[in-house]
């Protein structure tokens, strides 16, 4: 190892890494002034603020009420302008085009096909129209000399009695565009076991499925998430935390659940800016991704919602950088468990670690051995040398 690993990455690096996301809301994710531009095609009237960067400031700050309830409520305004064929396509597109502009390389988007249908379109006019624009993303990614893959994950809506339905449909459209599952929506009060058909029945057809859970509540929703529902991934599942102690001299002891999920390596989709809005957890610095990755969980970074965060992915790995001095090998390790824990195939997968990600971060580490002597030191810390 060099001391150039040890250094921290600039924002320019990493937006150029290659990032994997697992977990961001399609209706989560809209530019500000796209919800403008829909909402006027549509004649949606409601919106608080008709002016994009207004717009924009009003998700971050409505979303920011500590609690999952309130910050649930500003996605009636996105799912109000998504009602139609042509909404859903530009929306699937921008997202996609976006994530490859901000340096992702794959990305699994979910949508509840369920809150699309007001303006007539059938479950899987919705689908087929997102997948569509995922696709159109994709071409137009590469066209700007960008390359990302986006894979749809169909989620059903906790409070509501869908989950069969939408679990069919994502089975369906599997190796059409749809790449698995998920339950959303306010966790408490709405146990996961509310949708236990759906779940045995994509164990059955052998299909992937993530939960939200560990969010707004805490163990015995991770529990039933994976103990009775069989959960391939947590959609957070940042309060495993709670199952972990961290005695005065620093040692620490995992209670059942914790040592199972991280002997059994469940991925953890961790979303830290989304977390500081909904109130679970206080800070960067306290947030539990800094313990769960000294742990070694299957710990992986993701945006939840662009629009009401404020956010993306480099935003959050700049974040976390500043908080945790994370080095590029740090992002290489949270973006290879998240690939690993992608629902596309093995072989697919892995070619994405070997042939993509691996070869994208040894290229950034190595700049700093190519570049222009004019240009100052090589290093700004840890700069004395060999280290290992
Ligand atoms: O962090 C979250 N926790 C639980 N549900 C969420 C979160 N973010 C978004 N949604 C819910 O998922 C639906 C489909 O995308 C969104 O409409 C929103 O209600
Ligand atoms: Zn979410």
């Amino acid at each position: 190892m060099t001391s150039q690993t040890l250094k921290t990455p600039d924002p320019d690096q990493i937006r150029r890494a290659p990032k994997v996301l697992l977990h961001d809301h399609l209706d989560g994710g809209l530019r500000p002034g796209t919800v403008v531009d829909l909402a006027r095609a549509s004649g949606y009237d409601a919106l608080p603020e008709s002016e994009p960067d207004a717009l924009g400031r009003w998700f971050r700050e409505a979303a920011d009420s500590g609690s999952l309830e309130r910050y649930l409520e500003t996605f009636a305004h996105t799912c109000a302008v998504m009602q139609t064929r042509d909404a859903l396509f530009r929306v699937a597109a921008e997202c996609a085009e976006d994530l490859a502009a901000d340096g992702v390389v794959y990305a699994e988007i979910r949508y509840a096909p369920e809150q699309h249908l007001e303006g007539g379109l059938s479950l899987e006019e919705v689908v087929e129209a997102v997948n569509e624009g995922f696709r159109e993303g994709e071409r137009r990614a590469r066209e700007d000399g960008n390359r990302i893959r986006v894979g749809a994950l169909l989620t059903a809506m906790r409070h509501a009695a869908r989950s069969l339905e939408i679990a069919e449909l994502a089975n369906r459209y599997r190796d059409l565009g749809v790449v698995g599952f998920d339950i959303a929506g306010a966790e408490a009060g709405f146990p996961p076991t509310r949708h236990l058909d759906a779940f045995e029945y994509l164990k059955r057809e052998n299909n992937h499925f993530t939960i939200h859970a560990g969010e707004a509540f805490g163990l015995p929703s991770i529990w039933q998430a994976l103990q009775w529902c069989g959960a391939d991934r947590l959609g957070h599942g940042v309060r495993i935390i709670d199952d972990i102690q961290v005695a005065a001299d620093g040692e620490v002891k995992l209670g059942r659940l914790a040592s199972y999920v991280r002997d059994k390596r469940i991925p953890l989709e961790l979303c830290p800016t989304s977390n500081l809005q909904t109130g679970a957890a206080a800070s960067y610095a306290e947030h539990p991704i800094g313990l769960l990755r000294k742990l070694h969980f299957r710990a992986t970074v993701n945006t939840d919602n662009r629009l009401m965060s404020g956010t993306g992915m480099s935003t959050e790995f700049e974040r976390l950088v500043e908080t945790f001095h994370y080095t590029l090998d740090d992002m290489q390790w949270f973006t290879v468990n998240a690939m690993k824990s992608a629902f596309i195939p093995f072989d697919e997968r892995l070619a994405m670690i070997n042939d993509v990600i691996k070869p994208g971060y040894a290229e950034l580490k190595s700049e700093w051995l190519f570049r222009d002597p004019a240009a100052g030191p090589a290093v700004t810390s840890g700069s004395t040398g060999a280290v290992s």
